[in-house]
């Protein structure tokens, strides 16, 4: 038998999972990994704890699936993006805890970047919107802040890298320091046109481009971990962002295919095949996950509050006990009775882009009970969804691209069939559920075993890819107009 094992690092857990030559999951093991705020709007995570639970998930999946490591054909890595590593290339040791995508502290060198007038130039070489989200200025902030860090810096003695890459260091013992395309294009350092670092963008922050890694199509050969780590040496054979991890493992491959991941927040990506189209509509582009070393693209958009609304109503409100028992009380009501939730915790992203949005509850009357609330929180998730997939449908009509003809869903409150049905009737087009909605590791399973003869070619892997069920669009469209003017309503009271 051959067996593929996917290692997830995520932003609140390392998963690791042993999945078959069918790509089905065989074992699975998870551990939290402890969050760090050390000042408001900062988030870090001690990279010696994404080491310590990533490896220790993957020893107990493989004694979970009663295999050992000699049995792996290859590792795929995939990984919470733009977290930022900086450690001693001879020591190994981190100067400074990981600085975490959902980080601000860099925003100060972002307004800098705007008012210099780069933004255009940043999102023609790397597609992206200048802002904290992304590496480059965490990595900046950690050399002009860290006591001696510059200097060792220019004398080559740091190493950057986001978490993947960090993996890769401790998996090899020091060996292999790269990363692959999708997670470079997450970095405002890299020029994904050419699929390089960009000198002129290292230069503007001042980041030595010795501290970079190596850049590698995402399912190709990185190398082979030290046979310390699992007691044989396996080759790592993809490694990928999550986001783009989970298009791959949804076989998005091909231009117009989107994908949304329902997690805390919700991801949407749209593969545009080789095309790289920027967003007129508040959307960023990235590269996909690549089996070659040709650039392919995605364009991607986020929301920052999505199954995160149904842990509020939990722990928050106290309205539910557990998550699962959102969906009984949401149907426990005929409609939302006029009440729109927008979840607007943190501000609101993606096509939004408003930071100082808070949450609004509007339509309350004397009759609107915690039910009704429950409802129009979960519909809060499909109505931001809905705003990202319609500003993607404006960027292909813009760029004369066919219409999107399905939406592919995976992530934890992908399982709401509530929700499901409610985002079918929104967009207009089917929702399809797969079988495997552990999409982000199959992923990277995925593109390792591409690239070591396990599976042959993305045809072969779009027939493995199996639906679990479908949810058809069942809403008016002039309801659908009413309900979604609703949300633009209530979205205006909460950005005032
Ligand atoms: N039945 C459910 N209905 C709606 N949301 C749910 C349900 N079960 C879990 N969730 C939400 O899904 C999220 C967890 O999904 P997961 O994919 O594990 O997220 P992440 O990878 O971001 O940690 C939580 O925010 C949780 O509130
Ligand atoms: O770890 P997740 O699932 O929260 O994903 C985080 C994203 O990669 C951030 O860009």
């Amino acid at each position: 038998m051959t067996y593929l094992l996917a290692l997830d690092q995520g932003t609140s857990s390392s998963r690791s999972i042993v999945f078959d030559a069918q790509g089905r999951t065989v074992a699975h093991a998870q551990l939290e990994l402890p969050q760090m705020y050390p000042q408001p709007g900062w988030v870090e995570h001690d990279p010696l704890e994404i080491w310590r639970t990533q490896v220790s998930t993957a020893r107990e999946a493989l004694l979970k699936a009663g295999i050992t490591a000699a049995q792996v054909s290859a590792i795929g890595i995939t990984n919470q993006r733009e977290t930022t590593v900086v450690w001693n290339r001879l020591t190994g040791a981190p100067i400074h805890h990981a600085i975490v995508w959902q980080d601000r502290r860099a925003e100060p060198t972002c307004v800098e970047l705007r008012e210099r007038g780069l933004a255009g130039t940043i999102q023609a070489k790397t597609g992206l919107l200048v802002d904290a989200y992304f590496s480059g200025t965490k990595l900046k902030w950690i050399l002009d802040n860290v006591a001696g860090a510059r200097g060792l810096a220019d004398a080559g003695e740091l190493a950057f890298g986001t978490v993947d890459c960090w993996l890769m260091w401790q998996l090899t013992k020091g060996k292999v320091h790269a990363t692959d395309v999708s997670n470079a294009s997450r970095t405002m350092l890299f020029n994904v046109h050419t699929n390089t670092w960009d000198a002129d963008l290292l230069k503007e922050l001042g980041i030595p481009a010795s501290m970079m890694p190596k850049v590698q199509p995402s399912s190709s050969l990185f190398g082979e971990i030290h046979p310390d780590v699992l007691g044989h040496p396996v080759r790592i054979g993809g490694v990928a962002g999550d986001q783009q991890s989970a298009l791959f493992g949804q076989a998005c491959f091909k231009a117009g295919m989107v994908k949304n991941t329902y997690g805390t927040g919700c991801f949407m990506l749209m593969h545009t095949g080789s095309e790289f189209q920027t967003s007129g509509n508040g959307l960023i582009t990235t590269s996909a996950a690549q089996v070659s070393l040709t650039p392919e693209f995605a364009i991607e958009g986020s929301v920052f509050v999505g199954g995160a609304v149904v842990q509020w109503l939990r722990d928050g409100l106290h309205a539910i006990k557990t998550s699962d028992e959102v969906q009984a009380l949401a149907e426990s009501v005929p409609d939302s009775g006029g009440v729109v939730v927008v979840p607007a915790f943190t501000g609101l992203g993606a096509p939004y882009w408003k930071p100082d949005a808070r949450g609004t509850i509007t339509g309350l009357t004397r009759g609107s009970t915690v039910a009704h609330i429950a409802r129009a929180a979960l519909e809060s998730i499909a109505f931001q969804s809905a705003a990202l997939l319609n500003a993607m449908g404006r960027d292909l009509s813009a760029a004369n691209g066919a219409a999107v003809r399905e939406l592919r869903v995976d992530g934890g409150a992908s399982g709401n069939d509530f929700l499901m049905q409610f985002q079918a009737d929104l967009l207009g087009i089917p929702v399809v559920r797969p079988e495997t909605t552990e999409t982000t590791a199959l992923g990277a399973a995925y593109l390792a075993g591409l690239s070591t003869g396990v599976f042959h070619s993305c045809e072969q892997l779009s027939q493995l890819w199996q639906v679990e069920r479908k949810f058809e669009p069942n809403l008016p469209s002039a309801r659908v107009a009413e309900r979604m003017l609703q949300w633009e309503h209530a979205v205006a009271q909460a950005t005032h």
